[in-house]
Parts: C-alpha cells; structure tokens; sequence
C-alpha cells in the first residue's frame, strides 16, 4: 500500500456515526473518501460537506449523502491533504486549487485532520509555490504587486487556458523557496484588494495523518 492510501485510510477511522463530515479534495484525502464510501455502504451514518466539485463527483459515485456548507451549519471534522506542513502544523495547501473552498469548510469545523505521505513534511514553509486565489477583474494590477514584492508571481495555467477555480477565479502560483514569517505573509496576503483567499493555512489544522514507507503515525497538535 502506497503512503496516500495509508495516510488516507487510516484517516477515516476518525469518522464516526452522526457526524458532518468536511470531504478535502486531492489525492490522498481521495482514499479518505473512498474508504468513508466503503463505511456508508455497511451502515455508517454520516452528512458530508464537499470542498470541490471533483469531490463532489466521487462522493456522489461512493453514494454518501452530500448537504451545502449553508444546510451543515457546524462540522465536527474535515479530513484534507496538504502539500506542505511544518512542524507547527501550518501548512500550504491549494496545489489542487480548491484551497478557497477548504478554507471555509476547514474554518466552521471544530476539528481538522490532513492526510499526508512523508514527502509533505518540512521544516520551513515555501518550496511548493504558495497558491493566491484572485478574482479575474483587475488580476494583473494583484500580480503586479505580488511580484513588485519580490515573490515570483506565476499565473497558473491549465494548458493553453488560464486555470479557473470552482467559484470561477484565477491562480497566481508564489515561488517563494523559504518563506521566513508565514504569519506576516499571511496578513499581507489578506490585506490585498482582488486577493479572494491564498493557500497559507495557519492554526487549522489539530492532527495530521503522516505515513512513512508502510507506517502511519497520527500527530496531534499540542493545544489543538
Ligand atoms: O489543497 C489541496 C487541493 O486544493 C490538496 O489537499 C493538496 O494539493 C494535496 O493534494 P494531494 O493529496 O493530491 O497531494
């Protein structure tokens, strides 16, 4: 069994009956949701919240019963992936593009786990590109000052297309190698006009499922 499937799996044992459930988007959360597919069909009685319209096709493959964000008022637990996590549990996510939407779901859950392979693991925020969720009106004028700011500004693309996000944004993908104080980045970022959300996630996460080869080990934040 790969690190994902590990991680992803061993994740779902957290899910319980009665629950409202925040479904994470990517390839490791993907084994989550399968194996939560798997619990619903022998009798598991759950409501869960999608982040991603990718998401929401594969639960609604698996059969479990999907309500908005509006209709679950609070979560009791989201399980997502991370492509970075540092040993303070921030951590960046939104390689995926669905950072917008699992901030939100990630916000009104009293709990949150991520689901990683090793690789995930670093001690300084910053070689995955840092995504920035911007609104496509005056796109250009939050690059140019993204990049007037030293941080390797990238729009992302999706072939010969501009990527667009589910709530019909465009990405600007940071270069940043390090990123020395994600707190003061993070509120840099939140104070630009045109930026809808970034990929910095900071304090959200409790746990985080990490596997190593064919171990999982479940780290817990300390007052998390
Ligand atoms: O933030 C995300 C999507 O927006 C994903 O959770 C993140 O990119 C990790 O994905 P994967 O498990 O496929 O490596």
């Amino acid at each position: 069994m790969n690190e994902k499937q590990l991680a992803g799996e061993k994740a779902a044992e957290f899910v319980k009956n009665g629950m409202t459930v925040g479904l994470g988007t990517g390839s490791t959360v993907y084994y989550t949701i399968r194996r939560i597919g798997e619990m619903v069909k022998e009798g598991l009685t759950i409501k869960a919240v999608s982040t991603s319209s990718s998401t929401t096709r594969l639960a609604e493959s698996l059969r479990i019963p999907l309500v908005s964000i509006d209709e679950a008022g609070k979560l009791d637990l989201t399980i997502d992936g991370a492509d970075e996590v540092d040993p303070a549990f921030r951590g960046i996510k939104g390689g995926g593009g669905a950072l917008f939407f699992e901030k939100i779901v990630a916000a009104a859950s009293e709990r949150s786990i991520w689901v990683v392979g090793s690789d995930k693991l670093v001690d300084r925020l910053g070689r995955f590109p840092l995504p920035v969720e911007v609104v496509p009106f005056g796109y250009s004028q939050v690059y140019r000052r993204l990049f007037d700011k030293g941080l390797n500004p990238k729009l992302r693309m999706s072939g010969e297309n501009r990527y667009i996000t589910d709530s019909g944004n465009y990405i600007i993908d940071l270069q940043l190698g390090a990123i020395g104080d994600p707190e003061a980045l993070n509120d840099w970022l939140n104070g630009i006009t045109g930026v809808v959300e970034h990929g910095l996630f900071l304090g959200m996460a409790n746990a985080v499922v990490v596997a190593r080869q064919d171990i999982v080990e479940v780290k817990e934040r300390e007052n998390g």
